[in-house]
């Protein structure tokens, strides 16, 4: 028992150090991106491109470590550089080769090795951070290691300059074993909106979760505070066509919450979660059959369960990260501490039997 205990606590620390380290790194890209591009710069309303070049080059960064760190791990990667690689392309590959080498060749920081391709010297070619951004391609599976990012995570948030998130996780036969988010703009303290900003959130399987400052500073366990009804209330997406307001809100009538829902975009929610910031992350689907990625989750799930969270479907089923690219069929995703957890699933139950027989008579 005292062998395996051993064994278990020292599992996995290079890979946390190089998820950290790279999640770090492309942090400050994708801020360096948001103050060059969205924030002093002349944008047409929807103008996605600070956003594509942050994705592709951010990316580029996170998946070329992994690539010098752990050459044989496969990655699922929510980006693909086939745009990059035809001629209209051109100005924006300049752009993200020149970003992405920018972040590489940053000086090294506490816990950086340069074996990672990474501090002064390490520019890589233009092929090189292509084929790194490709290399997001696997296609997932029930067997062996592997990693996920999902490089900017809440692009609307980005854009906005709300919240938004780095992510990645690594997987042992389709379990997460390591959750990494990095979210840029997250206050420290969210009752004081106006205070410091950039948080970094990590969980080891079996090992507890973290939250510090994006420097490193003041590292602090996560545990979320015990279910209370007079103060729980929903953690959900600012766009509703990600997530249902719509039943989240029925829901909670259901449960008499009386608190209203903190809307933020991406995984932060999960973050938020886990500091107790908020009682429950809601994902309704909005039935358009969207599947869910499994880069939207495995890093954020795994923060709230090593927090003393539980995170299912609507169904109370354990998100399955074993099929694929996707999480399959949509059955939501609801999350909180464990012991709320029946509470309200039977809350979900019951709004989705109410909607379904509403829909069927009309
Ligand atoms: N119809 C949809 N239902 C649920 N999630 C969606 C839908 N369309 C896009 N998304 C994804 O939701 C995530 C953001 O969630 P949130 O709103 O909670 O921040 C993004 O990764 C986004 O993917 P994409 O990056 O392809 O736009
Ligand atoms: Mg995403
Ligand atoms: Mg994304
Ligand atoms: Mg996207």
């Amino acid at each position: 028992m005292l062998y395996r205990s051993t064994v278990m606590s020292l599992a996995f620390t290079a890979e946390k150090q190089l998820a950290i380290s790279a999640v770090r790194r492309a942090c400050s890209l994708t801020s360096s991106v948001f103050n060059k591009l969205v924030k002093n710069e002349t944008l047409t309303k929807g103008d996605k491109s600070p956003v594509t070049v942050g994705d592709y080059s951010a990316q580029a960064v996170i998946s070329s470590m992994l690539q010098r760190a752990f050459p044989q791990d496969p990655i699922v990667g929510e980006e693909d550089a086939a745009e990059l690689r035809v001629d209209s392309g051109a100005t924006l590959r300049d752009r993200i080769v020149s970003l992405a080498n920018e972040a590489l060749v940053g000086e090294l920081g506490l816990g950086d090795l340069a074996e990672w391709g990474i501090g002064p010297g390490s520019e890589q070619t233009p092929e090189q951070l292509l084929d790194a951004i490709d290399r997001g391609n696997y296609k997932g599976g029930r067997t062996g290691r592997m990693w996920t990012i999902d490089p900017i995570d809440g692009t609307k948030g980005f854009l906005r300059g709300e919240q938004y998130a780095v992510c990645l996780a690594f997987l042992v036969d389709a379990q997460v074993q390591i959750g990494v988010l990095g979210c840029p703009n997250l206050p420290v303290d969210l009752t004081n909106p106006d205070g410091e900003k950039g948080c970094l959130f990590i969980a080891v399987r079996g090992q507890g979760a973290q939250q510090m400052k994006l420097s490193g500073a003041d590292p602090a366990p996560l545990s979320i505070p015990p279910y209370s009804p007079s103060t729980f209330n929903f953690l959900e997406s600012v766009e509703a066509a990600h997530s249902s307001h719509s039943t989240s809100e029925k829901i909670s009538q259901l449960m008499e919450i009386t608190r209203p829902p903190i809307r933020m975009d991406s995984q932060a929610k999960y973050a938020c979660l886990a500091r107790g910031d908020g009682g429950a992350y809601m994902r309704m689907p909005t039935g358009v059959g969207y599947k869910e990625k499994i880069w939207d989750h495995a890093a954020g799930s795994l923060i709230v369960e090593e927090s003393g969270g539980i995170v299912t479907d609507s169904r109370g089923e354990g998100l399955d990260f074993g099929l694929g690219r996707t999480l399959g069929e949509n059955y939501g995703v609801i999350a909180c501490v464990k012991d709320a957890h029946a509470k309200l699933l039977r809350a979900v139950q019951q709004a989705t039997t109410d909607g379904a027989s509403a829909q069927s008579k009309a």
